[in-house]
């Protein structure tokens, strides 16, 4: 992922980084398949719960997973390798077992684990952990999430009452102690949620929550939850209305059903889940004729458009407002998305934004600005240059736009959301980048509350293939291979550079664009990107041909051997675009001349103006053009840019020579 923010560190850091993170495998390969030994239960709950009261007060450099809540002078670490793939077996398939039928460094497939949790949870930046209980009050160990540790705004952790986890995967955490590590959300399911927060403190199972409540109750209970503002809970109690409602024996017509989906519906649009909440708007639809019944219809073709709007669904959203309006003429909820479809039809057909408008909007939107994708002009197609391509459609004049597109996700740098961390990846010769970690817990959230959107993200770039490009869903739960998203976010996710003044390598502003990311890499491409929030703009930097191939610099960098390795850390690829051809043949020799007489130039125009320059400066200035170019080769150059020649030339045309 290119970032505008680069991490100096010196040999021994990285080293160091490298060095703790290949330990650590070697350590968990050297134990592979040693059996679980079991703890205190007393002084392992105790390690818990001092830790959670102490997450926010320590920190530490380089953490590796280890560090809490970011401070000003840390960045998290994490090696990355040994990716594996998560359990798609159903629940009913799988056989039961114990924690003490656990192996070291095993993913025990065909299993299921029955947990309990028995202590508070602590939670740090980059994951969170507890103590769990097995069959026995004796027999405990500690579960660890890592990075996705957040389900319907809260830790998933904190949600649950019992456990269980698919598959378990059975290692030792960053600080060298066993756990049972879960990196893809749906290996862990809660079977009961927790809507008491001192639930763990009960040591016996048969203390166990007790969910008896009628249809009716659970109704009222949601709703409560609802007035809190406690979506989980709502959200939890409208589902099991619905599934006791099930029990025993469906009643289609029955207006308590519909009430539970509409209001379910609700929470549902609340938790950005909007799959959900289209289905069960529609779900809720009493058909009625009398006034009352018309009304809560209405209510729910509101809620079901405004969910299709939010995923860029106009079509579908355009329908379900028109038969709101059909059940409450005069609507201004439906009349006014009704004008903002129209607008946003007329954005996607004809590329016409009003972008005043959008940079006006930036605050209020929180930088994503209401606007269609633009993207007729293009089309995706296999390129001869890497996988797949995106290319004209038609004839597109020089500055007109190419393509609009809003991001599928962002994260910008003053939201809690943004977080960078350090990746050192093993499957990489161990390489150290910059990874926005943050981006990946949101695309996966995403993912995971709306699966119509899997597709289009899985058919992205990506090193790991893991589950493939198909979408999956197990016991009612999308399946996502966090590592498969790491690996697409890492090769198609932009820096969208520094948005506030706070921001820092730490907590980039970074995003995911879909269509743009077709776009492969060109040093010298026909194409530049600029951004109104979170509105990628595309224009053509030259006139481009139907059918030719769109492509932009992802790195602009006038220095050769720095653009190569920064290319091929971060987008893994060996530029041979016929700048880079032309710059290999150079020399080492000639490009570092030429690098040391652009340092040059660069210091000699940060230190004389170019208004009112005297004769000195300029024929200075006029020396150093001309050094440069002696190190261009006339013929191999022939219309390929001179970039070392930019900023004097700019600095001598400022002052007035040629
Ligand atoms: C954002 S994706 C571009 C679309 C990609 N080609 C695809 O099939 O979806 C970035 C990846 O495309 C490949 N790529 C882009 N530009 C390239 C180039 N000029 N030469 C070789 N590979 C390139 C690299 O693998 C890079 O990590």
């Amino acid at each position: 992922m290119a970032t505008n923010n680069t991490v100096f560190m010196t040999p021994e850091e990285s080293g160091r980084v490298q060095t703790t993170v290949r330990d650590l495998i070697q350590k968990r390969r050297d134990q592979r398949g040693q059996r679980w030994t079991p703890y205190d239960p007393i002084s392992l709950i105790r390690e818990a719960t001092s830790a959670s009261l102490l997450q926010d007060l320590s920190s530490a450099a380089f953490g590796l997973g280890g560090a809490p809540k970011q401070s000003q002078d840390t960045i998290i670490a994490y090696g990355i390798g040994d990716p594996y793939l998560p359990s798609i077996a159903k629940l009913q398939d799988l056989v039961p077992m114990k924690l003490s039928d656990l192996c070291m460094e095993t993913h025990h497939r065909g299993r299921v684990l029955s947990l309990r949790r028995v202590s508070p949870v602590v939670e740090m930046k980059s994951s969170s952990w507890a103590v769990f209980q097995g069959d026995s009050q004796n027999e405990v160990e500690r579960l660890e999430i890592f990075l996705h540790t957040s389900k319907h705004g809260q830790n998933i952790l904190n949600l649950g009452f019992e456990f269980l986890v698919k598959e378990p995967y059975y290692t030792l955490n960053n600080h060298g102690q066993p756990t049972i590590r879960i990196d893809h959300p749906s290996d862990l399911i809660f079977s009961t949620y927790n809507y008491d927060p001192e639930s763990w403190r009960r040591r016996d199972r048969s203390e166990g929550l007790k969910w008896d409540y009628t249809s009716v109750e659970c109704k009222e209970l949601g709703n409560t939850a609802l007035y809190d503002k406690n979506y989980a809970m709502a959200l939890a109690h409208y589902t099991e209305g619905l599934r006791v409602l099930m029990m025993q024996g469906d009643d289609s017509s029955s207006s308590l059903k519909h009430d539970l989906y509409r209001n379910r519906s609700h929470v549902n649009l609340i938790l950005e889940r909007y799959d959900g909440a289209i289905a069960d708007a529609l779900e809720s639809l009493t058909h009625g004729e009398d006034g009352s019944q018309k009304d809560l219809d209405a209510k729910a073709y509101f809620r079901a458009g405004t969910a299709a709007y939010r995923l860029s669904n106009f079509g579908d959203a355009k329908d379900y407002f028109n038969e709101q309006l059909k059940l409450l003429p005069g609507s201004r909820l439906a009349s006014t998305y009704l004008k903002r479809i129209e607008v946003r039809e007329h954005e996607m057909s004809d590329g016409v934004y009003d972008m005043d408008k959008a940079l006006r909007s930036l605050s209020k939107t929180k930088g994503r600005p209401d606007a269609a994708d633009f993207v007729r002009r293009t089309k995706v197609k296999r390129s001869s240059v890497s996988g797949k391509g995106l290319f004209a459609a038609e004839d597109i004049k020089t500055h007109d736009i190419i393509m609009c597109e809003k991001a599928f996700c962002i994260v910008l740098g003053n939201e809690n959301e943004a977080f960078s961390a350090l990746t050192c990846d093993v499957r990489d010769d161990a390489a150290i980048r910059v990874f926005s970690a943050g981006l990946h817990q949101e695309v996966v959230q995403k993912l995971m509350k709306n699966s119509s959107q899997t597709e289009k993200v899985l058919d992205l770039f990506g090193d790991y293939e893991g589950l493939g490009k198909k979408p999956c869903e197990r016991d009612g739960i999308p399946v996502v291979d966090t590592f498969q998203i790491h690996d697409i976010v890492q090769r198609n996710a932009f820096g969208v550079g520094q948005q506030s003044e706070d921001e820092g390598y730490r907590n980039a502003s970074t995003g995911l664009w879909i269509r743009a990311s077709y776009m492969n890499h060109s040093c010298i491409g026909n194409a530049k990107k600029e951004l109104v929030g979170d509105l990628m703009v595309i224009r053509a930097t030259r006139r481009i041909l139907a059918g030719e191939e769109i492509m932009h610099s992802y790195d602009t960098t006038s220095d050769y051997d720095a653009r190569m390795e920064a290319l091929h850390l971060t987008w893994g690829f060996h530029c041979s675009c016929r700048l880079c051809v032309v710059e290999a043949q150079d020399g080492p020799a000639v490009r570092k001349k030429r690098l040391m007489l652009d340092k040059d130039a660069d210091l000699f125009i940060e230190r004389t103006k170019p208004a009112g320059a005297g004769i000195i400066s300029v024929n200075r200035a006029k020396r150093l053009r001309r050094s440069i170019e002696e190190t261009y080769n006339e013929k191999r150059y022939k219309n390929l840019p001179r970039r070392a020649l930019v900023g004097i030339e700019q600095w001598l045309q400022t002052a007035g020579c040629r």
